[in-house]
């Protein structure tokens, strides 16, 4: 029998959303379009047709979910709020109704005793702005940060825990190289200016937070930690570009003022010379950081692979995730304990942490039995707990998601939540998971 784990006696349990994938009614209220509203509408960029025009109807649910996390015991709830709600435009006059909502939801948390940790982007950007360039275009790091002072001034002190970007990574990577995710680019030039000025936005807005802010401000980061599928100096090699591509490249100039330089190899002409003082913006300090974990990457030398010549190499056990996501919960306690050696003591949020499986229906008992999603969970807190017991500053941890939602392109085929939700009677039921996580966060982790 394993002794029982503790976690630190206030570590923070709580679970994460995201706006589009959640709240549907995107234009209701005078809000503006987002560039995943104009995704959404153009065919075959969404699986099925999906679109987030409903989802899960939180825009007019929000008491009831707000009364579900209560019902689970959660201490804290992550969410982001639409921008083109705030401004409608991106800049300029600011709409009430979209304050008021957001306004709403924050006060019924804290009477809840729910900590809200509210993130200003979480990937939907207004379409007003990117008809101005969007990420490409430098003003939008003044962009942003406007719209953040609106909801720092209106929110700050209800709201103590601020996140400026949810994932720069993915945005520029799936939005401007690749394209998966709105705005649908594919432009290797593109893809290092959108970046950079995502990390100088997030330095914008810290600086205002700075100014006039009295509590927490962090940055989200995915993490996926990368091994080499061999000992083979090419495979090696391969692995450290894809970790200085996907991880290094947000949290070396954050913390270490430079980008890697295996960024200039991968990029070659279309990676500019960045001027200097655009570091002393991005390099803004912050109160935490955030990291989002899933899964690790088995990295292999692959020539033809485009532009970083880096192949995965797929795991037997995986999730039901559309690459195939790998259980390795090994991986997360490897990345907090990476994170400390590298960058230093700052307090860590895991700040989403899930896996999505082909649910079995209702069982005749009429409870959502996931059980893949259970054994996930427990493997993942253990390994959390690790990383504690290494001496990581772990403040607390978020799982993604509360609710079944709409992962983005993929639609709403990938259920990530530990509560079911069933999009025609929008009826939610918390899963197996839900009460698993239930228990571990009024044992304090005590249960696993
Ligand atoms: O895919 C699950 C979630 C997604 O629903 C969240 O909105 C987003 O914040 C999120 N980030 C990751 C991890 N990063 C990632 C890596 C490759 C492609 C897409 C996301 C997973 N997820």
């Amino acid at each position: 029998m394993s002794k029982p784990i503790h976690f630190p006696p206030d570590f923070l349990w709580g679970s994460a959303t995201s706006a589009y994938q959640i709240e549907g009614a995107p234009l209701a209220d005078g809000a503006g379009h987002s560039i995943w509203t104009r995704f959404a509408a153009t065919p075959g960029k969404i699986a099925n047709g999906d679109t987030g025009d409903i989802a899960c109807d939180h825009y007019h649910r929000w008491r009831e979910d707000v009364a579900l996390m209560r019902s689970l015991g959660l201490k804290a709830y992550r969410f982001s709020v639409s921008w083109s709600r705030i401004l409608p435009q991106g800049t300029g006059a600011v709409n009430e109704a979209g304050i008021a909502f957001y306004e709403k939801l924050i006060d019924e948390l804290l009477a809840n005793g729910i900590e809200p940790m509210l993130t200003l982007y979480h990937w939907d950007l207004p379409a007003a702005l990117d008809d101005r360039g969007g990420w490409l275009n430098p003003a939008i790091a003044d962009w942003f940060a406007d719209y953040a002072r609106v909801l720092f001034e209106r929110f700050d002190g209800r709201v103590c825990f601020w996140t400026t970007l949810n994932e720069p990574w993915v945005v520029t990577d799936g939005g401007y190289l690749h394209g998966p995710l709105a705005p649908g680019h594919r432009n290797l030039y593109e893809a290092p200016i959108a970046s950079h000025n995502l990390l100088r936005a997030h330095g914008a807005a810290v600086k205002v937070y700075r100014e006039i802010g009295k509590h927490r401000i962090g940055l989200v980061v995915n993490i996926e930690p990368k091994y080499p599928a061999s000992d083979e100096p090419q495979d090696i090699a391969a692995t450290r570009r894809a970790d200085a591509y996907m991880n290094r490249q947000y949290l070396d100039p954050v913390f270490h003022g430079h980008y890697p330089a295996e960024l200039k190899e991968i990029f070659g002409a279309a990676w500019p010379d960045w001027p200097r003082e655009d570091f002393d913006l991005i390099g803004q300090k912050l109160d935490y950081i955030g990291i989002n974990y899933y899964t690790r990457s088995v990295c292999r030398h692959e020539e033809t692979n485009w532009p970083l010549k880096v192949a995965a190499v797929r795991q037997t056990q995986s999730t039901h995730m559309e690459t195939g996501w790998e259980v390795f919960p090994q991986g997360l306690t490897d990345t907090l304990v990476e994170f400390r050696r590298r960058y230093g003591d700052l307090p860590v949020y895991v700040m989403e942490n899930g896996s999505t499986f082909y649910d079995p229906p209702n069982a005749e008992d009429g409870q959502m039995h996931d059980p893949l999603r259970v054994d996930c969970l427990k493997k993942n807190l253990h390994a959390l707990h690790a990383a504690i017991e290494q001496g990581v500053d772990l403040r607390g941890y978020m799982v993604w998601s509360l609710l079944d939602n709409l992962e983005w392109s993929l639609g709403f085929a990938k259920r990530f939540g530990i509560v079911h939700v069933n999009f025609e009677t929008q009826q939610r039921t918390p899963k197996d998971s839900a009460l698993l996580y239930a228990q571990v966060v009024a044992s304090n982790g005590a249960c696993l």
